[in-house]
């Protein structure tokens, strides 16, 4: 069962009732569409790591929200302390992305300076739904800025652009536009002509789930690809440009992103075939240096390797797929070296990956 057609931010307070989230559960999706309430830090917590909500923006936003609804847990609290571990613990729920820290740390210095305020539940939800609107605002320049790539592709190819992508770093995984595909979104509405490989991202899949859901639900002609086959294509000319988003940037432009990026990445530059990054500065980490040594990188469950989800007409199905006896690891992530990056596409316009060209971009970090 296809889910209809319908286009919803990925987070949102109900109506009237502010002391409940909802989201959409990326997990039961392209075959399901539910939407469920979060009505506490322990929700947001267990969203986050069960990847109901997933994607760096949105980890980030969530966090921000589970932030705010601790305000109707304080009672018989001190509230500095409960606040102060509440943002420890929602720190925990995943390694990887910085934009959960950044958040995190966004709204306990905000709701620490305003807690004698008589307002502070109002002015605090008001904080978290700027949060959101900034990460909805930078993505979509995100998106005005890398449609220039795609744009440069098609005036000397004259025939449909091929990207090629990896994991969900689309509108689910941003709240709105996405970094990845905002370019590819803008590009389509512009009626440029052009094609996405979408790498099925294993073992999770949010490529064959989600990212082929959002492209179909647009209009954008893809194609899911096993993960292994983009060299393959780069070699024969069916790769104009690679676009994935990140989860971590170094401040010398090392991206952690989706295990197995590193790899397309090789390709691409053994290919001569552009690869660009597409990331919000809230993804940037600006006191990290080296990506390998330093990134945490998030080990998960063997079972989302040992076995593999699937929809078996309106039933949802796990099933076995290596022998019962065999071991199996699960990294989430991995880094690019800068090396191998063409350029970084971020909300105040594209640079090469260098601590030089990111901080000339981003003055206010230099230390
Ligand atoms: C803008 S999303 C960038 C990344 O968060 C995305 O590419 C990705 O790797 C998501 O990983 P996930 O494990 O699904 O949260």
């Amino acid at each position: 069962m296809q889910i209809q057609s319908k286009h919803y931010h990925t987070i949102w307070v109900k109506g009237d009732r502010s002391s409940i989230v909802q989201i959409i559960d990326q997990r039961k999706l392209p075959f399901e569409f539910i939407i469920r309430d979060l009505e506490s830090p322990a929700d947001c917590f267990g969203a986050i790591r069960d990847m109901a909500v997933r994607g760096a923006p949105l980890i980030g936003v969530t966090a921000a929200f589970g932030m705010y609804l601790a305000l109707f847990h304080l009672e018989g609290k001190n509230p500095e302390v409960f606040l102060a571990e509440t943002a420890d613990y929602l720190k925990s729920a995943r390694p990887t992305a910085v934009n959960l820290a950044f958040a995190i740390d966004e709204m306990l210095e905000f709701m620490l300076q305003n807690l004698n305020d008589e307002a502070i539940m109002l002015k605090t939800l008001d904080r978290a739904n700027a949060l959101k609107e900034l990460e909805i605002g930078f993505s979509e320049k995100i998106g005005e800025f890398g449609l220039e790539i795609i744009e440069k592709i098609y005036q000397e190819k004259r025939e449909p652009v091929n990207i090629l992508t990896h994991c969900n770093a689309g509108w689910l995984a941003c709240i709105d536009w996405g970094t990845a595909t905002a370019p590819i979104y803008k590009a389509h509405q512009k009626g440029i002509p052009l094609h996405v490989w979408v790498d099925e991202t294993r073992p999770r899949n949010q490529g064959a789930r989600l990212t082929a859901f959002e492209l179909g639900e647009e209009g954008v002609p893809h194609t899911v690809i096993a993960d292994n086959t983009g060299g393959h294509l780069m070699q024969h000319g069916m790769v104009d440009v690679v676009i994935v988003g990140s989860d971590r940037t170094t401040v010398t432009g090392d991206v952690a992103n989706k295990i197995g990026t590193y790899l397309k990445a090789l390709a691409a530059k053994d290919n001569g075939v552009p690869f660009y990054v597409a990331l919000p500065s809230t993804s940037f980490d600006w006191n990290m240096e080296d990506g390998v040594a330093e990134i945490p990188i998030e080990e998960r469950e063997a079972a989302e390797v040992t076995d593999i989800e699937g929809w078996s007409g309106a039933t949802h199905q796990s099933v076995r797929l290596i022998p019962e006896n065999s071991r199996a690891a699960n990294y989430g992530f991995d880094v690019t070296p800068a090396r191998l990056v063409t350029g970084l596409i971020t909300e105040r316009g594209i640079c090469k990956a260098n601590k030089q060209d990111i901080l000339n971009l981003f003055p206010e970090k230099k230390k």
